[in-house]
């Protein structure tokens, strides 16, 4: 048993736990505002013309300049603050030096962080800059590994880059594409739906059990139709805030959870080959919307999951891994108490009706589950997990993450603006006093409609 788990762990396929330097440079769809550099500076004086100046900066040290925004500064009241963009090239050093001499105050952001030690890694500030992912897929959909039950099959592979191709031309704002699937991946659908549905009223946890029926009542979810991500999208955006965003392969574990961070799912269309429906290594639509957008409903589920993806963004590769497998052990492969009993949570138990059935069993291991230990566990991303993490409930789950996700070494906190629907970065006290100010009315216009109740 041992040799054959330690051999699974080598696996090639550990392209998820994987967010290497080498695939984010690597890749077949890169573009180049993926190596730029992106400098943030409010000048000490502000007089006209200043924005020239600086930029006279940087085409003196022969600096490229991608793009120039200037907006108002959040950390010093009626002042501004310039983002301007740098392709690779020139003396960014001297740049940067010249620049910072003349400024209140000063960040680098950039996408080719490696080499680059006090850089914070770029991220998604902007729901809309979850567009940037498209071409930073590890694997486009119809490159399959040649152990890919779909691998030989001709007309499959040719569906995958149809699907491929929906999800690359894909922007935020669009209604998600309709697709009109085949009879015979409803079929596939059909069979994985039924055999299912058998097993959720007793493995399945109660708050997956709670949405299901909602699922059939809103979305179109019966046997014989294969839902549409659209109206799924629109019915949890009620629910939670969450949406989908259809994608074209795997992401990394960086880009993957920063989405998250905007409740903003990435989510598959198509849907898993025909020849072994039961279990499949690969996201497909049947996991997505049968494993996972039940619990995406659910607020303390939703909270949970965003809490992961703010805790991504800039932390440090190795903290992201970490992330990736908590991720792993909970969203995916969850296990939680209910009256005694363990029930599934987790998409990847909860759409694969052999590994449903398995993991509660008893025939694996279960352990608490505990952040700091859970975040270190090797697992297998192809084969039925030897262990599984067991949460006392989401609830719980959740605290435990948010303590977890506070040991993140990074310099500044972040938020998420529901409004704006953007990431907000917390490193100055101008922010954090308007938003305290926020919370008190907040606070007081709660006490007020208490009273009434
Ligand atoms: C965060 C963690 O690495 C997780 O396994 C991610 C990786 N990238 C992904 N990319 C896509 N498209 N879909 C997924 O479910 C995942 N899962
Ligand atoms: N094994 C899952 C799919 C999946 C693969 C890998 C990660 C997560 C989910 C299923 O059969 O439905
Ligand atoms: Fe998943």
């Amino acid at each position: 048993m041992e040799t054959q788990i330690s051999a699974m762990y080598s696996l090639k396929k550990d392209i998820f736990v994987n967010d290497s330097k080498e695939s984010l440079t690597g890749r077949k769809y890169s573009n180049n505002s993926s190596e730029s550099t992106y400098v943030i500076f409010s000048p000490y004086v502000e007089e006209v013309g200043v924005l020239g100046k600086f930029l006279k900066i940087f085409e003196t040290h022969k600096v490229n300049l991608l793009h120039i925004e200037s907006r108002a500064s959040s950390k010093i009241s009626n002042r501004y603050e310039f983002v301007v963009e740098c392709s690779p090239g020139g003396d960014l050093g001297s740049v940067i030096a010249e620049v910072r001499e003349s400024s209140e105050y000063f960040n680098i952001i950039s996408k080719n962080y490696v080499d680059n030690q006090d850089t914070v890694p770029w991220f998604p500030r902007r729901i809309r800059d979850l567009d940037n992912f498209a071409n930073q897929i590890l694997s486009y959909g119809d490159e399959l590994d040649a152990d890919h039950p779909g691998f030989t099959d001709a007309v499959y592979r040719k569906r995958r880059k149809y699907f491929a191709d929906i999800a690359y031309n894909y922007k935020h704002g669009q209604p998600l594409p309709r697709v009109e699937y085949t009879p015979e991946e409803i079929d596939t659908w059909r069979t994985i739906y039924r055999n299912l549905m058998t097993l959720y009223p007793t493995h399945a946890c109660k708050e997956h059990n709670y949405v299901l029926p909602l699922l059939v009542q809103n979305c179109g979810y019966s046997e014989d139709n294969i839902p549409q991500l659209e109206d799924v999208s629109s019915f949890l955006k009620d629910c939670t805030g969450f949406t989908l965003r259809p994608v074209a392969g795997l992401l990394s574990s960086r880009d993957f959870l920063a989405g998250l961070a905007f409740r903003v799912f990435h989510s598959t269309q198509y849907i898993r080959h025909p020849s072994k429906p039961l279990y499949t290594p690969e996201p497909d639509v049947c996991h997505e919307l049968l494993g996972h957008a039940p619990l995406f409903a659910d607020l303390n589920f939703a909270q949970f999951s965003q809490e992961i993806g703010l805790a991504s963004l800039g932390a440090p590769d190795e903290h992201v891994e970490k992330l990736a497998t908590l991720y792993w052990f909970t969203v995916e492969y969850g296990l939680c108490r209910e009256d005694g009993k363990s029930k599934a949570y987790g998409a990847g138990l909860l759409s694969s009706f052999g590994e449903l059935k398995y993991c509660l069993e008893g025939k694996s291991e279960v352990r608490p589950f505990e952040p700091f230990k859970t975040c270190l566990q090797k697992y297998p991303i192809t084969e039925y997990q030897p262990v599984y993490f067991e949460a006392e409930s989401f609830e719980d789950a959740k605290e435990k993450m948010i303590k977890y996700a506070q040991t993140i070494p990074r310099a500044f906190g972040v938020r998420y603006n529901p409004y704006t629907q953007s990431i907000e970065v917390l490193d100055s006290k101008l922010q954090v006093e308007n938003l305290i100010r926020d919370l008190n009315q907040e606070t007081q216009r709660m006490l007020d409609v208490f009273k009434k109740l």
